[in-house]
C-alpha cells in the first residue's frame, strides 16, 4: 500500500502543494483541467497502481477555486464535506433540474451528483486546519462569470462554499476504486462577474503550501 494520492488540475498547483508537503509518502500529480480530464487521469492512476500491487489508500482533489462571496474569502482555505457536480442535469424554463430528479433509472446515476467527502479523512483535514471553511464545493465546467448566474448558483446551492472544476470527477474516480475522498481548495477569486484583475492566484498558491501539511 502507497500512500495519498493528491491530485491537482495544473502543475503550478502540484508545486506549490509540494513545496509545503511534510509527509514523504504523499504522491501530487497534476491530472488536468476540468472534471472529465480529471476524473480519467486519476482513474488511470489508480488503476495503474493497483495494477502494480501498490495501490493508494486515499485520493484528495486538490487546488485553487473560486469563492462564494460571504461565504469563503479569497485567500482563505476551504475542505468540502461533499463535491457536487453542479452543472450536471437538465434546464427548464422554470430553473435547473438536477440529474436525480430527471426520471432515469437510479443504476444509470452512479453515486448521483454528489459525493461525500470520506468522513475519516475530513476529519483528519479539519483538524489539521482548523481554520478552513467546509461546505460543499461545486465543480462546474464552466466557471461563474455573471451575477446572474452566480445568484442562481448561491440560491440552488445555500450550502456550497466555492466552486472548481474537477473534485466531482475526482471522488468518481476514487469512489470507482473504493478509495477514500476529500476535496481541498484555497480561494483564488470571488465568484461573480468575471474580473480576471481580481483574482489572486499568488495569495492563493500561498494558501495551498500553507494547507499542505495537513496532507499526510
Ligand atoms: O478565466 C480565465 O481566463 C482563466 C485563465 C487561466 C486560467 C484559469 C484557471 O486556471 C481557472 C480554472 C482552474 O482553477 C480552478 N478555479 C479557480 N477559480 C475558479 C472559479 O471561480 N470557478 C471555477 N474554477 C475555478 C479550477 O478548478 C480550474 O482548475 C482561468
Amino acid at each position: 500500500m502507497t500512500g495519498l494520492l493528491v491530485v491537482t488540475a495544473v502543475p503550478a498547483e502540484a508545486d506549490a502543494i509540494r513545496a509545503g508537503l511534510t509527509d514523504p509518502t504523499v504522491t501530487v500529480a497534476p491530472v488536468g483541467v476540468g472534471p472529465a480530464v480529471a476524473g480519467a487521469a486519476t482513474a488511470r492512476l489508480l488503476a495503474l497502481a493497483e495494477a502494480a500491487g501498490k495501490p493508494y489508500r486515499a485520493v484528495v482533489s486538490a487546488g485553487i477555486a473560486g469563492g462564494f462571496v460571504g461565504r469563503a474569502p479569497v485567500g482563505g482555505t476551504v475542505l468540502a464535506n461533499r463535491s457536487v457536480a453542479a452543472d450536471l442535469g437538465a434546464e427548464s424554463p422554470a430553473g435547473f433540474i438536477p440529474l436525480e430528479e430527471l426520471g432515469m433509472p437510479p443504476e444509470l446515476l452512479g453515486g448521483g451528483s454528489a459525493v461525500p467527502a470520506d468522513p475519516g479523512l475530513l476529519a483528519a483535514l479539519r483538524t489539521a486546519l482548523p481554520e478552513a471553511t467546509v461546505g460543499a464545493v461545486l465543480t462546474v465546467s464552466t466557471v461563474t462569470g455573471t451575477a446572474a448566474s452566480t445568484a442562481a448558483l448561491a440560491d440552488r446551492h445555500p450550502d456550497a462554499v466555492a466552486e472548481a472544476m474537477e473534485g466531482y470527477g475526482v471522488a468518481v474516480a476514487a469512489t470507482h476504486a473504493g478509495l477514500p475522498f476529500a476535496e481541498l481548495r484555497t480561494v483564488s477569486n470571488p465568484i461573480g462577474p468575471r474580473d480576471r484583475g481580481s483574482w489572486r492566484m499568488r495569495e492563493a498558491f500561498a494558501a495551498l503550501t500553507a494547507a499542505a501539511a495537513a496532507l499526510r
